[in-house]
């Protein structure tokens, strides 16, 4: 009796054990089988052969079919997923399928993709021995040359690294030497690194101790925080830190935030390295998306970029990896599964023994006090890199000033003198639309979400309002549902206004918005960007997309509209996200030679965080941040766990919250705190009410043991039933 136990994609937490029939060879563990699981057939991962069950062996039900010969996951990645399982309190099976690309977890078979390649003709082969000696052609005969020697077929990606182009591939197609063929893309392997493809920045000081520090820990765990302000080089960093993992033939795994994986990112790896890189995020397509993940699995890519999620692909050979604009919070997923990244690469890191490095000019709170009490080693990067120097500040005080389209007189001047220098403006507000509320001149009604009880966003491009909480959208009201008016008017200011209004100010200037709505066309983003970078537009205005790492070298002025709303928030991490934000958006002026200036609009000049930010730095802010932190107890001082209760009756999450509170006070631990259960920040969203407990301890060990308590309840309380609940840990967003 041959036993198989699984994990599959289902809700309930735990795995399951399978007969294997006498007929299936033994399958690997981390290879994908078919079973029958309830009356459907599913997709599992072998987490084990076990040699016995503790269920009646009647009860066993065979596997249909074996999917992998190889396994699929290494022992490192089911190490790193069951630690993830446990340590964020979440289904494993869930987590295990969730790791694989859309099309393995259907079940289909692991096989890489046909890519389009070149077969060597006989009329091929005769010409070559015939001219092989000529200096004619050089291109044709290199071309034929590599044909022969991969026995007459070669991918058309390994002719153009070579540097031999479409035109003269077709050229040889026309003559008859070669004809157009397909390979599976396992025969594109590549030679590990000879040598660089362009040459390397000469490193300032600063830049050199930290790829010296980094490259003599290869081939051990070792984590660093390369802190480094804005347009110090950690790009360039990057890059040289590679070289000699690309040299042994080992992989590198580069994670950046959401939207700054752009082309021109991607480029500079490729223009430095040319070698094959798997590109992974949320955009591409099922197909393309497993291609990419086979390709860093089985090592047939040297360098795998990816947003968030790429953190869980498997290679064959890794050697280091890189979280860039660690802070950014798209590394926290939201929903589902709260893993953060930067904290599972850390894990994978560890066991994987391998460097990472964590790169940003404003660290996460968290990062930062890790480096400075010792846990990683903190590199620092204080200057610009080349010619650059550091932006100058002006506060803008607007405290009654007349305001156009958002901008004070100082701001409107100081474009203007910009603009007149044939240098560009960008402009940051992070409110996208036209108005953020439409409301009743009458009687002051808001026209708002019914589902979120929040105003909606009016939009021009098309017309139309949208909930920003829920997503849902209807036409442009005409009149009020309260007294029927049909003096409707806006109220506050989003970029498609500012847009509107520059566009009669400057109507000479080309201007370009960056947001959500104008980027959604796929390859929006990239080209816009293009085109800033070549000049093409003058002023740019834009939300915290604008913000994120991008190098706009002939960007010198940077005004940033209105921050105020985030000095007085009541959530403890609003003055750090504050803080990265200011320094992100700043750190885009003046990056290249031309001195940069930064104008920051406020009715509050007089505020601490602002004169601190300005007078003393991300670094000051951020020591003296932690030092509050410390003093009231909050993380990374302590750890933290969110419950989230979300229903369509108030009454279900009224109920739940009385029974789990006095459930929670009867089994109160030392060392943690359990704070009421609250309405959510936001408390209604697309329909459902909202609630929440924090919980809080002073040792990770007792929050975990404390989340795992209150979990057991849940599950078999039948008031849980009809509330959807699920557990954050180390929560970054309280909404
Ligand atoms: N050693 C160097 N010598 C000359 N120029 C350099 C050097 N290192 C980097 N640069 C240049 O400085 C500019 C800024 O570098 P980079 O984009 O890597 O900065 P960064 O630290 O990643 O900034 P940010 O955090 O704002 O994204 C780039 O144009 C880069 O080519
Ligand atoms: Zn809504």
């Amino acid at each position: 009796m041959r036993l198989v136990r699984v994990v599959l994609a289902t809700h309930i937490r735990r795995s399951f054990d399978y007969l294997l029939p006498e007929q299936l060879p033994t399958p690997a563990i981390g290879a994908r089988v078919q079973v029958v699981f309830g009356k459907r057939n599913m997709t599992a991962i072998v987490i084990e052969l076990p040699d016995e069950t503790n269920i009646a062996l009647e009860k066993l039900r065979p596997i249909e079919a074996i999917l992998d010969e190889q396994p699929l996951l290494n022992s490192q990645l089911h190490q790193l997923l069951r630690w993830a399982a446990s340590y964020y309190h979440y289904n494993l099976g869930d987590i295990y399928l969730q790791s694989l690309p859309k099309l393995l977890r259907q079940g289909q078979l692991a096989k890489h993709p046909t890519v389009k390649a070149w077969q060597l003709t006989d009329a091929g082969k005769h010409h070559y021995q015939q001219l092989k000696h000529t200096t004619k052609a050089p291109r044709q005969n290199q071309a034929l040359a590599l044909l022969i020697e991969h026995e007459g077929k070669v991918a058309h990606e390994i002719f153009l690294r070579a540097g031999i182009t479409q035109s003269i591939l077709s050229t040889l197609a026309s003559n008859h030497y070669v004809q157009p063929t397909e390979l599976s893309s396992s025969l594109t392997h590549y030679e590990p690194l000879a040598e660089l493809a362009e040459q390397p920045l000469k490193l300032n000081r600063e830049q050199a101790i930290a790829v010296a520090a980094i490259n003599s820990k290869a081939g051990q765990f070792a984590p660093f925080l390369l802190d480094g302000i804005t347009g110090s080089g950690k790009t360039e960093v990057y890059l040289q830190i590679l070289e000699p993992i690309l040299k042994a033939g080992q992989q590198a795994l580069i994670l950046v935030p959401e939207i700054g994986l752009t082309a021109q990112t991607i480029a500079r790896f490729e223009k430095r390295f040319n070698l094959p890189m798997a590109i992974l995020h949320s955009g591409l397509n099922d197909k393309a998306r497993c291609a990419a993940w086979l390709k860093a699995k089985d090592a047939h890519a040297a360098i795998i970029i990816g947003t968030r999620s790429a953190l869980f692909t498997p290679m064959l050979h890794p050697g280091i990896i890189i979280i860039d604009e660690e802070h950014d919070s798209s590394f926290k997923q939201q929903d589902t599964f709260r893993y953060h990244a930067r904290d599972v690469a850390l894990m994978r890191a560890k066991l994987e023994q391998i460097p990472i490095v964590m790169g940003s000019a404003t660290p996460a709170l968290e990062t930062l006090n890790n480096a400075l009490i010792g846990r990683y080693q903190h590199l620092e990067l204080t200057e610009r890199a080349g010619l650059a120097s550091v932006a100058s500040y002006a506060l803008v005080d607007i405290r009654a000033q007349p305001l156009r389209a958002g901008l004070s007189p100082q701001v409107l001047k100081a474009m203007q003198d910009t603009l007149g220098q044939g240098q560009q403006v960008m402009l940051f507000l992070n409110r996208r639309g036209y108005a953020p509320a439409l409301l009743c001149h009458e009687c002051g009604q808001v026209v708002e979400c019914e589902r979120c009880e929040r105003p909606y966003t009016l939009h021009h491009h098309p017309p139309h309002l949208a909930c920003h909480h829920c997503g849902s959208q209807r036409a442009i009201a005409k009149q009020c549902q309260h007294c029927g008016s049909t003096h409707l008017v806006t109220t506050g200011i989003g970029t498609e206004q500012i847009e509107s209004e520059l566009q009669q100010l400057f109507p000479d200037v080309s201007i370009a918005r960056i947001d959500r709505d104008s980027t959604r066309r796929k390859g929006a983003l990239d080209q816009v960007l293009e085109e800033i970078t070549q000049n093409q537009h003058q002023i740019l205005i834009g939300t915290q997309m604008l913000a994120k790492g991008h190098h706009f070298p002939s960007v010198t002025m940077v005004a940033i509209l209105d921050i105020d709303h985030a000095l007085f928030s009541s959530d403890f991490r609003a003055s750090e996200r504050l803080a990265q934000l200011f320094i992100q958006v700043s750190g885009r002026a003046g990056r290249s030679g031309m001195a940069g200036k930064v104008y920051l609009q406020t009715h509050h000049p007089e505020h601490e965080l602002l004169q601190d930010l300005i007078n003393n730095g991300y670094g000051h802010f951020a020591r003296f941040a932690l030092a509050e932190r410390k003093l009231t107890d909050l993380p990374p001082f302590s750890y933290q766990a969110l419950l989230r209760f979300e229903a369509t009756s108030l009454n279900h999450l009224n109920t739940l919250g009385q029974q789990l509170e006095q459930f929670a006070q009867q089994h109160q631990q030392s060392g943690c705190w359990i704070f009421p259960v609250n309405e959510a920040p936001v408390p209604k969203r697309a329909g459902k009410f909202r609630q929440q407990q924090l919980i809080q301890a002073n040792a990770r060990k007792n929050l975990h043991q404390l989340i795992s308590i209150l979990i057991d309840y849940l599950e078999q309380l039948p008031a849980a039933k009809r509330v959807r609940w699920s557990v954050d840990i180390d929560p970054i967003d309280m909404m």
